[in-house]
């Protein structure tokens, strides 16, 4: 039970902001502090002094429940059940409040901006709001002094950490302790001192020569372990690159150690920071990435096919179930653990993986306040009308992990086929796509191939193919995700759930000889993970401004944010404005039936297609068609000036640079009943357009990224 919004006349409220285990958007306080007048219905809470409540918001990792001393006995006042206790001492309880109220607005500011301050010493970590879900356990205060010991391979050693301004050399940084799973890890927080000892990555580790891979965020490489001489792989971001982002590396390594002890999810052992890097110490994938490893073995039967699929899926089962959606399943990212054999494989590369607490354990706002994943609200809970709020707790958010599936459902087909099934081609014989090289018309046509979600099974490859295994694939590579197989329906179709033919694929030829199905794949996940990750950094930057457009009506008509800052609303009346280079992020209404996806697209060659917003039931399913205006009842979320056939007024935005206009249009029934838009901005998004800016004149450059809205 929770309380949303306990008033007392006439009492200050206290916005109580979003901790993820206080579900209270405002209490109402008498002129004692006390908090009063909560509803009869509110159960289940305790009583007592106002400074256990303070405590309590930084502790308690259960749902808490506020209500006033009169509905309890003394009993249920000392209830360990995660009550908070307010009552005689709330005085007390509101000054903390307003103190930890004060200090996460600073701490939150600064965290916004750096990680550390000029001379390179760590500025305080604040963990909240956006992180509080990654990191609650290592909450601590600027004066925070952090003691204790560990037992590392049998040896004894100490740790220790004061976050006072005290640069004396002789002072011993030490790191603090990172509990991963069952084990004891170190994870030094500050910069390594000079004197300072086994604290850093090259204490423990040595690099080797070996270049296991490289990703947009660091290069992998082979290390041993120094004691041991055992190879690990280890992942080394360097803090310098643009792209660097603490934020990200902490959400990786909670991910990891969620998934911990899973065989199919490549294995976090270690993690280091200094001042230049970030190391993340795995498991060592001998057998490297899953397609390279077919093509050296040149060998591949259905048979194998099938393992590769049963844990693939065995994975993703794990990550959903814990509300985990990975987002970034292709080829390379799929490792195999043998140099001889196939299978088993790992899915690896977790940085864009999103977590959710499970439904049961959510409440549906604390819920949106505090995810920074696939279906991230662009507003803050206490301003959210409850029919924006309906649109995110509603159906959006069982389809979520079904991009995880569809990313499957195109492995599978390349597993079986030895190319991609979807594949982009233009007039000119000559662009010279096929050899790798950029051509924005094929790559269009791709888009669009993936969009239609046509494909088929040539004769030729899949002849020889049982029927079962292109069931699967067809179960996966549904347009709609509605429709489309989550994991468990993957690991229960009969395809899985015996030994496949021992059939030998055409797959390894075809990997060499149809280079550009190879090369499809290869080069959209290049440019799309540059995408990916400007719309995750999107997602998870924090909003400063707000504007909300609601109760349109029933006519929405065409509401247009310019990119020129003006921000025009029903009938092209000014609404408000926006400043440049503000991302925005757009939140719609919709009718509770029907799916939603967010409005942001996550264009991957494994991904779905394009974010849909299925605002009625009976119009058609087609992308293509709901880009133009005049298509009753179709709406467009950033989409160019091009969609509404403006390209003689506009020249189409780049998209991400400047802000381009957002256009929602719509004439049909049902139509969108309010509109939430909230400019947002980081410094972390300045880096990544900027370095998205240099990539597009380097490269043959993807426009726009058009995110429709499909009715
Ligand atoms: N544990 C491992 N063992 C062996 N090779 C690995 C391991 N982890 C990663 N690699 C290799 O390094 C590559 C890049 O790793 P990873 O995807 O984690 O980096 P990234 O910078 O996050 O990449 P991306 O741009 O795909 O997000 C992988 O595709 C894989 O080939």
């Amino acid at each position: 039970m929770t309380i949303l919004h306990a008033g007392y006349p006439q009492s200050p409220i206290v916005n109580f902001g979003r901790h993820p285990n206080l579900n209270i958007s405002k209490l109402g306080l008498n002129h004692l502090g006390q908090v009063e007048h909560v509803p009869r219905q509110v159960k289940n809470s305790a009583v007592g002094g106002g400074g256990a409540a303070f405590h309590h918001l930084h502790t308690s990792a259960a749902p808490i429940h506020v209500a006033s001393s009169e509905f309890y006995n003394d009993e249920e006042a000392t209830s360990p059940r995660g009550g908070i206790e307010i009552g005689a001492g709330g005085g007390k309880m509101m000054a903390n409040m307003i103190r930890h109220r004060q200090r996460e607005r600073e701490a939150y500011e600064d965290e916004a901006l750096s990680s550390s301050d000029e001379s390179g010493r760590p500025m305080p970590r604040y963990v909240g709001r956006d992180t509080d879900h990654v990191f609650g356990e290592f909450e601590m205060d600027d004066e925070d002094v952090v003691m204790g010991s560990g037992r590392r391979g049998g040896e004894q050693y100490f740790y220790g950490e004061d976050t006072d301004d005290d640069d004396s050399e002789e002072d011993e940084k030490v790191p603090e302790m990172l509990p991963i799973g069952g084990g004891t890890r170190r994870v030094p927080r500050t910069p390594r001192r000079k004197n300072s000892s086994k604290c850093g990555f090259e204490d423990y580790y040595k690099l080797t020569d070996e270049h296991l891979g490289s990703g947009a965020y660091g290069s992998v490489k082979t290390c041993k372990s120094i004691k041991s001489s055992q190879e690990f792989a280890v992942k080394i971001v360097d803090k310098q690159g643009e792209t660097h982002s603490r934020k990200r590396i902490l959400r990786e390594v909670n991910i990891f150690k969620t998934c911990k002890g899973h065989p199919n999810i490549v294995q976090l052992l270690d993690w280091f920071e200094d001042d230049k890097y970030f190391y993340l110490v795995m498991e060592k994938m001998r057998g490297g990435p899953l397609l390279q490893h077919i093509l050296q073995r040149g060998y591949f039967t259905e048979e194998e096919a099938r393992r590769v699929t049963k844990d693939i899926a065995s994975a993703l089962k794990f990550m959903h179930d814990r509300g985990i959606a990975h987002r970034d399943v292709k080829p390379e990212n799929i490792l195999c653990t043998d140099p001889n054999h196939v299978s088993p494989v790992k899915l690896c590369d977790l940085d864009l993986a999103s977590q959710r607490q499970p439904q049961h354990e959510r409440h549906p706002l604390s819920q949106v306040a505090s995810e920074p994943d696939l279906a991230s609200p662009v507003g803050s809970a206490e301003f959210m009308a409850p029919e924006v709020v309906d649109a995110y707790v509603g159906d959006a958010l069982k389809y979520d992990k079904k991009c995880d599936t569809w990313s499957l459902g195109v492995i599978l087909y390349i597993m079986l086929a030895g190319y991609a099934p979807f594949q982009g081609v233009c007039d000119d014989q000559d662009c010279g796509w096929s050899e790798g090289k950029p051509c924005e018309d094929c790559q269009q046509d791709l888009f669009h191939r993936i969009q239609d979600g046509y494909y088929e099974f040539p004769e030729e490859e899949w002849g020889m193919i049982s029927e079962e295994a292109k069931d699967l694939v067809s179960n996966l590579l549904k347009r709609d995700p509605i429709d489309r197989f989550n994991a468990d329906q993957i690991l229960s179709h009969r395809w899985l759930q015996q030994s496949a033919a021992s059939t030998v694929l055409q797959t390894p030829s075809n990997l060499i000889y149809r280079k550009d199905s190879a090369r499809d794949v290869q080069q959209m996940s290049e440019h799309f993970n540059l995408m990916n990750r400007l719309a995750d950094t999107r997602l998870s930057a924090r909003f400063d401004n707000k504007m909300t457009m609601s109760d349109c009506g029933s006519e929405l008509g065409t509401a247009t944010i310019h990119g020129d800052g003006s921000f025009l609303s029903i009938g092209g009346e000014p609404f408000g404005t926006f400043p440049r280079k503000k991302s925005v992020g757009v939140a719609i209404e919709k009718p509770k039936s029907g799916e939603f996806t967010p409005p942001i697209s996550r264009a991957s060659p494994t991904t779905p297609p394009p974010s849909m917003l299925d605002l009625s039931q009976d119009l058609e399913d087609s992308p293509v068609k709901s880009r133009f205006a005049d298509d009753s009842g179709a709406y467009s979320l950033f989409s160019p000036a091009s969609s509404n056939g403006d390209e003689d007024t506009r020249p189409p935005p780049m998209i991400f640079l400047d802000m381009p206009p957002i256009q929602l249009f719509g004439t049909g029934a049902p139509v969108l009943n309010s509109v939430q838009m909230t400019p947002r901005h980081t410094t972390e998004d300045e880096a990544s357009l900027n370095s998205f800016g240099d990539e597009q004149e380097n490269t043959n450059p993807i426009h726009r990224v058009e995110t429709q809205v499909n009715v």
